[in-house]
């Protein structure tokens, strides 16, 4: 039986994995956005059932509870992040390869799971200075938000080498031109 395929993409908050995997998205009907659950506040425009299953604490222990992630992390301030087994298989369904924007730790507890069918891509930021900046002009973040991503963006970056490529965030076309061709070439 051939593995379904699934593409990870990686990084420390800031380092703009968001912002290419949008991009993909608009440009490959290949592909599917693998929809996170959290327990996190919706931000701004965000909206349930398409940025984020946004679900309450209760709810998330209790798909824990049901084996229902194939990860999840408590990723910053208390608050839970996960990939939904049946969000994957909704995508296989839909004959698209799901792509997972996701924090570093589950990155390389999914690639785990599924590394036979995976392609894995850490976004590496040109500096922790530029992650400071980009964290910054974003206007998401409180100062106390800011510093804790940036101090575990720290810790994340040492594991870049986990994963199958590298791709530097410097000038953004670049980056997201590199990312492309190592997705055209993993889905054929
Ligand atoms: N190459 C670049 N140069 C300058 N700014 C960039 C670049 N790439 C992305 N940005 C900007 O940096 C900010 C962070 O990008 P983005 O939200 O995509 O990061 P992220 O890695 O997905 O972060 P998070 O993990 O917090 O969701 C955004 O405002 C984005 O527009
Ligand atoms: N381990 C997981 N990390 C996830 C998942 N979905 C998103 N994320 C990561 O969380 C941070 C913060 O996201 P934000 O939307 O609050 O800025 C970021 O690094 C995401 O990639 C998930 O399902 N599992």
């Amino acid at each position: 039986m051939s593995l379904e395929k699934i593409i990870i993409i990686t990084a420390p908050s800031g380092a703009g994995k968001t912002t290419i995997v949008k991009k993909l998205l608009a440009e490959m009907p290949q592909l599917a956005f693998s929809i996170s659950a959290s327990t996190r506040q919706p931000r701004g425009n965000e909206v349930h059932g398409k940025d984020y299953y946004f679900l309450s604490t209760d709810e998330f222990h209790q798909k824990i509870e049901e084996h229902a992630f194939a990860e999840y992390e408590m990723v910053y301030a208390g608050k839970y992040y996960g990939t939904l087994k049946s969000e994957l298989q909704r995508i296989w369904d839909n004959q698209q390869v799901p792509l997972v924007d996701i924090d570093v730790k589950g990155a390389l507890s999914i690639k785990e799971t599924y590394h036979q069918a995976a392609l894995s891509i850490f976004i590496e930021p040109p500096s922790l200075e530029a992650l400071r900046v980009r964290l910054s002009e974003r206007g998401t973040e409180t100062k106390d938000s800011l510093e804790e991503r940036l101090a575990k963006a720290r810790y994340e970056l040492s594991f870049s080498h986990e994963f199958d490529e590298i791709v530097v965030n410097d000038e953004l076309e670049k980056a997201y031109a590199a990312v492309k061709a190592l997705v055209l070439a993993f889905i054929g």
